[in-house]
C-alpha cells in the first residue's frame, strides 16, 4: 500500500481548520480531527471535511469501560469517519466492544499502542518495566487478537512490527519530524521518507505543517519526498 499522509488539524479555530482543508485539498485527502478541534467544532466540522471529499480520522483515543467505548465508537460510526482511535491499554474486552461497535461499517477502529511522546522512563513511572519496543509489540498483538486491523506506533517500532507473524493492515505513524523542534513533546520521532521505507501505511503530520509559513510548499515537499522513496 502506498503511504498516505494525514494532516492533523490541531487547531481551536474552526474556520482556520476548514480554510486549511480547502487550501490543502488538491494534495491531501485525509485529515485528523483530534480532541482540540472536536471540542471546538464538534460533529459539524467533521461533516464539512467529509463534504469536501476527504476522509476523517477522528482521534479521541477512547479508554473507558467496555460499554462506554462501545457507545462512543457507535457515535463515531454515525459520523462516517474512516478511522477512530482507542488506547490498547484499555484491555481486550474494551477492544472487542470497540470492534463490535464498528462491525459492518466503513469505520476502522485503530489501537494506539505507546504514545510517541513516551520514552522508557515514562513507562517505568506507570509501572511498566518492559522496553518501549516490547510494549508496542505486546499491545499490537493484543489489538490484532481482539480484531483490530490498525495500530498507531512510532517510527522506531516499525521494524519490529514488520517482523511480526500477524501484521496490521494499517500502521499509522505520528511524531513525524524533519528536524528537532525546540521544546518538543515528541520523543520517538522519524522523518517521512524513513517511515515510508520501514513500512508505515500512514503518517500523521501536525505542527510541521501548521507552523510553516508556506504550508502548501511544505506539503509539496513532503509528497515529493514520499514519491522519491518509491523509486
Ligand atoms: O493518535 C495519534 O494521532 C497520536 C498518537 C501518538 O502516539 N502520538 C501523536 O502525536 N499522535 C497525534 O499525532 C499528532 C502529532 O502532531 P505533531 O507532533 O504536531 O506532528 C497529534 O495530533 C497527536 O495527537
Amino acid at each position: 500500500m502506498e503511504l498516505k499522509p494525514i494532516v492533523a488539524l490541531d487547531l481551536s479555530d474552526v474556520s482556520e481548520a476548514l480554510n486549511l482543508v480547502h487550501l490543502l485539498r488538491p494534495l491531501i485527502d485525509f485529515f485528523k480531527v483530534g480532541s482540540q478541534l472536536f471540542m471546538a467544532g464538534g460533529a459539524d466540522v467533521i461533516k464539512k471535511i467529509i463534504d469536501s471529499g476527504a476522509d476523517v480520522f477522528l482521534d479521541l483515543k477512547f479508554h473507558d469501560i467496555p460499554k462506554t467505548v462501545f457507545r462512543a465508537v457507535s457515535e463515531a460510526v454515525k459520523l462516517k469517519v474512516k478511522f477512530t482511535t482507542v488506547h490498547v491499554l484499555g484491555g481486550e474486552e474494551m477492544l472487542r466492544e470497540a470492534v463490535a461497535a464498528a462491525a459492518g461499517s466503513a469505520t476502522e477502529v485503530i489501537g494506539v499502542t505507546v504514545l510517541t511522546s513516551a520514552e522508557q522512563k515514562t513507562l517505568e513511572r506507570v509501572g511498566i518495566d518492559r522496553s518501549v519496543e516490547e510494549e508496542v509489540r505486546l499491545l499490537t498483538r493484543l489489538a490484532l487478537e481482539a480484531g483490530l486491523k490498525g495500530i498507531v506506533c512510532s517510527g522506531r517500532e516499525l521494524v519490529t512490527i514488520r517482523k511480526m507473524e500477524k501484521q496490521p493492515d494499517y500502521i499509522i505513524v505520528p511524531g513525524i519530524r524533519w528536524e528537532k523542534l525546540a521544546g518538543d513533546d515528541q520523543k520517538r520521532t522519524i522523518d517521512p521518507k524513513e517511515a515510508a521505507a520501514l513500512g508505515a501505511t500512514h503518517i500523521v503530520v501536525g505542527r510541521s505543517i501548521l507552523q510553516a509559513n508556506d504550508k502548501l510548499g511544505l506539503v509539496r515537499k513532503l509528497l515529493s519526498e514520499l514519491k522519491k522513496d518509491k523509486l
